[in-house]
């Protein structure tokens, strides 16, 4: 326990900063997305989810970031205002850049992808006189998505933020996020990836993103090796996810936990990763020791591979814990713990 301090003055628990996007989710599922032809509209983007599914835990979360001058954006920042995140600092493009657009595709239970609509990019206008250093000071954390990172101006707001966030103790959360869309090269994944992890606190990631970051360091390390890499240069948490076959937080002590997913019937396979960052850092904000915070991370991702939201679905507290406890006494106490 106590791996993280958060500073308790502070008015906010987490800003984070990145893409908040809208999802377009097939009524009409499991068939390809080139047949489906009704869809549901939801707020979107994977910080944009996460921040969603923090505010329904309860926390105080600000979002950095920037819309389109439209009706989506509208939609978005409306949407963010009703669940109690702050848009002070959600601004509108001024040159009709749009805001992204996802069309996801659930063939199965098991098989989904997304189809991005990311060309003249509203988020990645992010720009260096948007961070406001009395904004970021005001916040416990920040979490940065990693996609923020993959063009200009939104890549040095991104490191602006970072660099505010150091100099004024606010404990950095790096979501590595990887997107391929809108990134132009393999060595720019490598160089931005790797400034941001080598300052953060709590890095969150897959094998494959700790692949992408580590790139430029050394290949082919195992996940015990890229955490001992990460906590010899600061980093307090390093979380390596493996989808349905688990994760595993490494904490700078040398101890380890792991977790498995909650057996769950499946809708699709995209969501469980948000509803997994916005339970996991809840836990951390609560002080909750690290295998809880897995806990509650594993029982949220699996209500969102579940449910037809990444967004909308995303559990209150009450929910989760019951969740839990329900599990639990359907499958034995110890179902998800390794
Ligand atoms: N089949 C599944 N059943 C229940 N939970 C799952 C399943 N697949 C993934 N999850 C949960 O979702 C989390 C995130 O999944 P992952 O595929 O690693 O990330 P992402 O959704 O970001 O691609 C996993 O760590 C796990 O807890
Ligand atoms: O992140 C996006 O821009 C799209 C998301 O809203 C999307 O629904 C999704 O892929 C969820 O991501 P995951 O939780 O990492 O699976």
């Amino acid at each position: 326990m106590g791996y993280i301090h958060f500073d308790q003055t502070k008015e906010f628990d987490l800003i984070l900063l990145g893409r908040v996007a809208v999802d377009f989710n097939p009524v009409d599922y499991y068939m390809p997305l080139s047949e489906s032809t009704t869809f549901k509209k939801y707020l979107g983007g994977s910080p944009g989810n996460i921040a969603v599914g923090m505010a329904r835990l309860g926390k105080k979360i600000g979002f950095l970031g920037k819309v389109s001058d439209d009706q989506f954006g509208d939609f978005v920042t409306d949407y963010f205002n009703k669940e109690g995140i702050d848009t002070s600092h959600l601004t509108k493009c001024k040159k009709g850049e749009k805001i992204g657009l996802t069309f996801t595709e659930i063939l199965s239970e098991t098989e989904s992808s997304i189809l991005m609509y990311r060309d003249g990019i509203a988020d990645l206008q992010l720009d260096v006189a948007d961070i406001d250093e009395e904004y970021i000071q005001k916040s416990k954390a920040i979490l940065i998505s990693g996609t923020a990172l993959a063009q200009s101006p939104s890549r040095e707001a991104a490191l602006k933020a970072l660099a505010l966030a150091k100099k004024n103790n606010v404990v950095v959360i790096f979501d590595i996020d990887y997107r391929p869309y809108n990134w132009k090269s393999q060595d720019e994944i490598g160089i931005y990836y790797s400034i941001v992890a080598k300052q953060s606190d709590v890095i969150l990631g897959s094998r494959e993103e700790f692949d992408l970051t580590e790139q430029l360091i050394e290949q082919g390390r195992t996940d015990e090796q890229t955490a001992k890499y990460f906590h010899s240069i600061g980093s307090k948490i390093v979380v390596i996810k493996h989808g349905k076959d688990g994760s595993t937080a490494y904490t700078n002590d040398g101890n380890n936990y792991s977790i498995k997913p909650f057996p769950v019937k499946l809708l699709k396979s995209f969501g469980g990763g948000d509803g997994y960052a916005s339970a996991f850092l809840y836990g951390l904000f609560e002080g909750l020791e690290i295998i809880d915070c897995l806990e509650l991370g594993s029982a949220s991702a699996a209500m969102l591979v579940a449910s037809h939201a990444c967004s909308k679905d995303m559990p209150t507290v009450e929910a989760l814990k019951g969740f839990i406890t329900d599990s639990k006494k359907q499958y034995g106490e110890m179902i998800a713990r390794v």
